[in-house]
C-alpha cells in the first residue's frame, strides 16, 4: 500500500507535533521512520492508521482517506511498543481475537511464532515481562500479514537476541510475502541493515526522505592511525569520531574531494560509507551546522 502526505500539520494546544510534512511511501518495502523523542512519529502513525484527524494538509492510502475509508482499516496493522494487546487473557486467545478483526491474519504462522519466541500460548499476557508483551506484539504484526504495517518501537522492550530474530523472522516473511512496512525505532543501527528508506523527523518537521543507499553516500568514514586522520579531516565537517586505542574512524558529512580521497588513500586510510547513526545525530542536533 502506498503512503503519501501531502503538507501534513497536527496542532496541540501547547504543541506541534507535524509541521507541514509531506511524504511518500512507495508500496512493497521496508521504510524507515527516524526521530528523537517527541519528533512526531507516533503522532504521524496515528494519522496513518485513522486514530486522528490532521489539523491541515491531507493523508492517503492508496489514494482514500484512511479517516473516511474504515474498510482500509483492516489493511492497515499498527502495532506500538506498549502492545496493543489484551491484558488479562492468555496469548492464544488474545490471538484469536486478532484472528477475528484481521481477514490477513494468519493463525498458523502465528502459533509457529510464539513457539519460535519461547511463550508459552496459555500465559496470560498481563503475566508476561514487558520485553515478552513487546514480542507478542510483533507476533500480531508479523502474522497479521497487513498490507500495511507499522511498527511503533514495537522491538524496544527485546532483549537483543530477540530483537535479532525478529529482524530476521520479518526479513524472511517479507520475501515470502511482500508487503508495506514502516518502522520507526532509536536502535539505528541495528535498523539500518533492514529499512530500504529513511525518514527522518525533528521537531515535527521531514528533514530528510531518501534512499537507504543514497544516505549512506551523505558522507563517509576515514579509519587508521588517529594523527593522519586528524590531519586528513582538520577544516571538514566531522559528525563523529571513535577512537579505539591508536586507531581513529571519523565520519565526515558530505563528500571529499578526490585529492583529499587519493591522500587518504596512499596513507593507508580505510574509507567507508557513512553510519546512520552519525547522520541521524548530525541531522536532529539541536543546532544542525
Ligand atoms: N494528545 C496530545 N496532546 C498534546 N500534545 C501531544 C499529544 N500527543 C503528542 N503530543 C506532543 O506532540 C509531540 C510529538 O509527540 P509524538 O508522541 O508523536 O512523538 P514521538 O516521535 O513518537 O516520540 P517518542 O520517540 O518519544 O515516542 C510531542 O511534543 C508531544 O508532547
Amino acid at each position: 500500500m502506498n503512503v503519501t502526505l501531502e503538507n501534513v500539520s497536527v496542532r496541540f494546544k501547547d504543541a506541534t507535533a507535524l509541521d507541514q510534512v509531506s511524504l511518500d511511501w512507495a508500496p512493497g518495502r521496508i521504510h524507515g521512520l527516524l526521530g528523537r523523542n517527541g519528533a512526531g512519529k507516533s503522532t504521524l502513525f496515528s494519522l496513518i492508521a485513522a486514530g486522528r484527524r490532521p489539523t491541515s494538509g491531507s493523508v492517503r492510502v492508496d489514494g482514500q482517506n484512511p479517516w473516511e475509508r474504515g474498510a482500509l482499516t483492516e489493511q492497515i496493522c499498527l502495532v506500538r511498543e506498549s502492545g496493543d494487546v489484551l491484558v488479562d487473557d492468555p496469548i492464544s486467545d488474545t490471538l484469536e481475537m486478532v484472528e477475528t478483526l484481521r481477514p490477513t491474519f494468519d493463525r498458523a504462522y502465528a502459533d509457529d511464532l510464539v513457539d519460535a519466541f519461547g511463550l508459552r500460548p496459555k500465559s496470560k499476557v498481563n503475566t508476561l515481562s514487558r520485553g515478552q508483551r513487546s514480542t507478542v506484539g510483533a507476533i500480531i504484526a508479523l502474522a497479521s500479514r497487513a498490507p500495511l504495517t507499522l511498527l511503533d518501537e514495537v522491538h524496544l522492550g527485546m532483549d537483543a537476541p530477540t530483537r535479532q530474530r525478529f529482524y530476521d523472522e520479518l526479513i524472511a516473511d517479507f520475501a515470502e510475502n511482500p508487503r508495506t512496512y514502516v518502522i520507526s525505532s532509536h536502535l539505528i543501527a541495528e535498523l539500518e541493515p533492514i529499512i530500504e528508506t529513511v525518514t527522518i523527523l525533528h521537531r515535527g518537521a521531514l528533514v530528510m526522505q531518501d534512499e537507504a543507499d543514497d544516505v549512506r553516500t551523505q558522507g563517509l568514514t576515514l579509519t587508521g592511525p588517529a594523527a593522519t586522520v586528524a590531519d586528513l579531516v582538520s577544516g571538514l565537517p566531522v559528525i563523529g569520531t571513535r577512537d579505539l586505542g591508536p586507531t581513529r574512524q571519523v565520519t565526515v558529512y558530505g563528500e571529499l574531494d578526490a585529492g583529499d580521497l587519493e591522500r587518504a588513500r596512499a596513507a593507508g586510510i580505510e574509507v567507508g560509507a557513512v553510519p546512520l547513526q552519525d547522520l541521524f545525530i548530525h541531522l536532529t542536533e539541536e543546532d544542525p551546522r
